[in-house]
């Protein structure tokens, strides 16, 4: 099975990716951060570096993507076998829905970039299948804000106020208007699975529930 984890910046994508991965016996797929070789320039010069930045994230998600079609291959040609389930921090989907077309709308990326990137995108959708479960962890300004700094990680501290609103927005649409399987959302304003064992017993509730409706 593949599951997707979706949200903002420091919604704590990969902390319940993990926690997910450990409690199930899930493996993580995870956001190229460490390594990426754009991302720090990124954020310092938006305009210059936007259009290689989602080239490079667009790539990597599409080998995530082959990775689970194969795993995915694998089980149905041994269907007696235990099946491997991958939980991916982040998508495909949000990285054109969200974060190429905030950047196109806001004028930072060219319309020929952002129309390059599109039909980059539309070609690679071809091959790529829905998750079986995406959750979406739905989290304020002030929730996304305590996270990054939280984190702590140099180059994201001057993100903008406007930038990360921006974004949520498109989230909500994007969740809005999800429909290409089951949606579960998670407002995490209100947990802290990271800490507090009840909360990640909740979260499991709910991620059984809608793993029995997904399996059956
Ligand atoms: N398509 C994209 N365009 C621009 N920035 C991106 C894109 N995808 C990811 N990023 C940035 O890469 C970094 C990813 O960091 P990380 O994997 O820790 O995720 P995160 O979004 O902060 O998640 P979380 O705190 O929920 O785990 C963030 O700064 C994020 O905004």
């Amino acid at each position: 099975m593949h599951i997707a984890i979706t949200g903002n910046i420091g919604a704590g994508k990969t902390t319940l990716a993990e926690l997910l991965a450990a409690h199930y016996g899930w493996e993580v797929l995870y956001e190229a951060v460490d390594g990426n070789p754009y991302l720090a320039d990124f954020y310092a010069d938006m305009p210059r570096w936007a259009f290689n930045l989602q080239i490079y994230f667009l790539n990597s998600r599409f080998a995530q993507m082959k990775k689970i079609l194969v795993s995915q291959q694998a089980n149905s040609a041994s269907p007696g076998s235990q099946a491997h389930t991958m939980v991916q921090d982040r998508t495909i989907y949000e990285d054109a829905s969200i974060f190429a077309r905030n950047l196109y709308q806001d004028g930072t990326m060219p319309e020929r970039d952002y129309f390059t990137y599109r039909n980059l995108f539309e070609n690679m959708m071809s091959m790529v299948r829905p998750p079986d479960l995406m959750i979406y962890l739905r989290a304020d300004l002030p929730k996304l804000r305590k996270q990054i700094q939280k984190r702590g990680r140099s180059f994201e501290q001057a993100i903008s106020n406007e930038y990360l609103g921006n974004l949520n927005q498109l989230y909500e649409e994007f969740a809005g208007s999800y429909n290409l399987g089951p949606l579960l959302i998670l407002d995490v304003n209100a947990l802290d699975y990271a800490n507090k064992p009840a909360d990640f017993a909740e979260v499991i509730r709910q991620v059984d529930a809608r793993m029995s409706d997904v399996s059956r």
